[in-house]
């Protein structure tokens, strides 16, 4: 599990043992200088006769990035360092000049272009360039590293790159950066981009991102002690790269600290509760019964999809409650669906359902009824017309969990009602704009919630009392404990996806027990739901291949092999 920790914590952990004058900087620069190190072996084959570009600040973040350039340099690597806000820390500065690395304002480096001052280690041809500008930035593109020091921990909230760096710096970077090295570039001769601590241009705790144009994608996030909590959000995380965290030694103090964010990660031993075999003796009630109220008539997809990949994601039995047209066609792909009400473990509505509406065909708003009446019994206030729509015996029902898609979203019990987080909610942006419009005070737009997704998958949560799911490139999870952010591979960008991804996490539900947090069964579903696209997409041993589109089926057909996957990493 990687956790991501706000930045002020962070801060708080280290301020100790600065006073007790342990040289967190020297491990972390230490730390930064093996990882760059062995990233250039890897892709050039040796160190030697390397070039590294050093982009520092005037912070620490930048102290860091030149203190591993002296490191860089005693190995034999060719350094220039460049000053983007015109000065830095003093006596690093002074340092690295004596290890024989070049440092330069940017000023200066750009009339390195009139003088014809020539940088160690880079051919002086850099193609036809026009103005100064177009030289710096032909130089640094022939770099064989990028090492991005500008801004860290101390980046100021709401600040970026762009807001508050000198206009000439916000150019130079959407020039490096801007288009020309997106993470998946197939070009050989494109530098190495390793960020310190975090991509510059950032916020460390919310990932928003000001001016996506000047933050520069890496390859690698090398970041010191622990993640910080905007590296696993969106829309920052799309420039991260790989995360590695270095061990500055500061852990003890963050013990009792509470992370902001988490992630999941395949191997993680924790998983092994949410996504398990079977045990001896299990039978298939005790392995969770699914409840599925998806599809109409008129749009059987759906229900055909949420309920293949709930039966697949490992829950004993599944119902499917709807139409007996669309019921015959699910039992047609799944023949151990069964098409009868009666008790569930977890509910699974409103997927491929549209809003309620006047005028709408019988089938569909009885469908929105079972999902309403689903939504009642997870919240422990059932009518008696609701169960017997769903089939459930007259009397207090028990709780159980319901996760809620698409057309559910319009029978929620009005804001009066507070729901609980047995209730999951799986909007994407656009339908938890419209929640947290009928929710909260404010119109909010789906503009404003791919800006700052965790801020409103947080807010979402507290309006209305439920574990929100918002899906997106980053799914950002959010409860009254904390938030999970999970991605997965671009490919689930597609039809169908959101139908699968319900019917996981309903299985995932219905297998688990009620003491278990809800949102980290939803993060275990993200995670099995991007296992089953990678490997539908070919992209199964390396996430940074491009793959090929999978169908929705081909997903669905995946869910097995992810849960196969998952559960051999994560005991292992
Ligand atoms: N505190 C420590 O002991 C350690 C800190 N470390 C490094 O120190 C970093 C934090 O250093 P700092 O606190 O010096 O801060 P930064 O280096 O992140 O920020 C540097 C400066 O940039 C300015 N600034 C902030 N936002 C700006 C914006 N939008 N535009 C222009 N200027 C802006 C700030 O005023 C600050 O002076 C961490 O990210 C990490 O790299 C590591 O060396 C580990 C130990
Ligand atoms: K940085």
């Amino acid at each position: 599990m990687i956790e991501g920790y706000l930045a002020a914590d962070v801060r708080e952990a280290e301020r100790p043992y600065l006073d007790a004058g342990v040289p967190l900087m020297e491990r972390a620069a230490f730390g930064l200088a093996m990882v760059a190190l062995r990233e250039l072996r890897q892709r050039r084959g040796t160190t030697a006769g390397a070039h590294a570009v050093i982009l520092a600040g005037k912070g620490n973040n930048g102290a860091d990035a030149m203190l591993a350039g002296i490191h860089l340099r005693r190995r034999g690597v060719a350094v220039t360092a460049l000053l983007v806000h015109e000065s830095g820390v003093e006596s690093t500065v002074t340092a690295l000049r004596n290890a024989g690395a070049r440092v330069l304002s940017l000023s200066q480096a750009l009339a390195d272009c009139t003088t014809g001052m020539p940088w160690p280690g880079i051919a002086d041809e850099v193609g036809d360039s026009h103005t100064p500008l177009d030289w710096l930035v032909g130089r640094i593109h022939m770099s064989d590293l990028i090492v991005d020091g500008i801004l860290g921990t101390g980046t100021r909230p709401g600040g970026s790159s762009g807001a508050g760096m000198p206009d000439e710096l916000a150019e130079l970077l959407m020039r490096i950066g801007g288009g020309w090295l997106p993470r998946r570039s197939v070009e050989e001769r494109r530098p190495l981009v390793i960020a310190v601590d975090l991509p510059s241009g950032i916020d460390p705790d919310t990932g928003t991102v000001v001016d996506r144009n000047t933050v520069l994608f890496a390859d690698v996030t090398v970041t010191f002690q622990c993640s910080k909590a905007g590296l696993l959000l969106a829309p920052a995380a799309e420039f991260v790269g790989r995360i590695e965290v270095i061990d500055i030694g500061i852990g003890e103090a963050l013990h009792g600290v509470a992370p902001a964010v988490a992630r999941f990660e395949p191997a993680d031993e924790r998983l092994r509760v949410y996504v398990k075999a079977p045990g001896w003796g299990d039978h298939k009630y005790t392995r969770g019964v699914v409840g599925v109220v998806a599809g109409s008539s008129q749009y059987p997809g759906a229900g055909l999809m949420a309920t293949a990949s709930a039966v697949r994601a490992g829950a004993g039995m599944a119902r499917y409650l709807g139409p007996a047209n669309v019921a015959e066609l699910i039992v047609s792909q799944s023949p151990e669906v069964v098409h009868a009400p009666g008790r569930v473990q977890a509910y699974v509505v409103g997927s491929g359902l549209p809003s309620r509406d006047e005028g709408q065909p019988a089938d569909i708003g009885e469908q929105l009824d079972r999902a309403a009446a689903a939504i009642e019994v997870a919240l422990g206030i059932p009518t008696e017309d609701g169960l017997s729509l769903l089939g459930l015996p007259e009397g207090p029902a028990r709780k159980v969990p319901v996760v809620v898609d698409a057309g559910g979203f319009s029978v929620l019990p009005d804001a009066r009602v507070r729901l609980t987080s047995d209730v999951v909610l799986t909007p994407h942006a656009g339908e938890l704009a419209g929640l947290v419009s009928s929710f909260g005070p404010d119109e909010v737009s789906r503009e404003q919630i791919e800006a700052e997704p965790a801020k409103y998958a947080r807010l979402a949560h507290d309006l209305t009392g439920a574990t929100v799911v918002l899906k997106g490139p980053v799914t950002v999870i959010a409860d009254e404990h904390r938030l999970w952010s999970q991605t997965g591979p671009s490919w689930l960008a597609r039809a169908g996806s959101g139908d699968i991804l319900a019917g996981i996490i309903g299985s995932l539900l219905a297998q688990s027990d009620d003491r278990q947090s809800r949102a980290e069964i939803a993060a275990a579903g993200v995670l099995v739901h991007a296992t089953a696209a990678r490997i539908a997409s070919g992209q199964r041993d390396d996430p940074a291949a491009v793959g090929r589109p999978p169908t929705a089926q081909a997903i669905i057909d995946a869910v097995p092999y992810a849960i196969g996957r998952i559960i051999a990493a994560s005991s292992s």
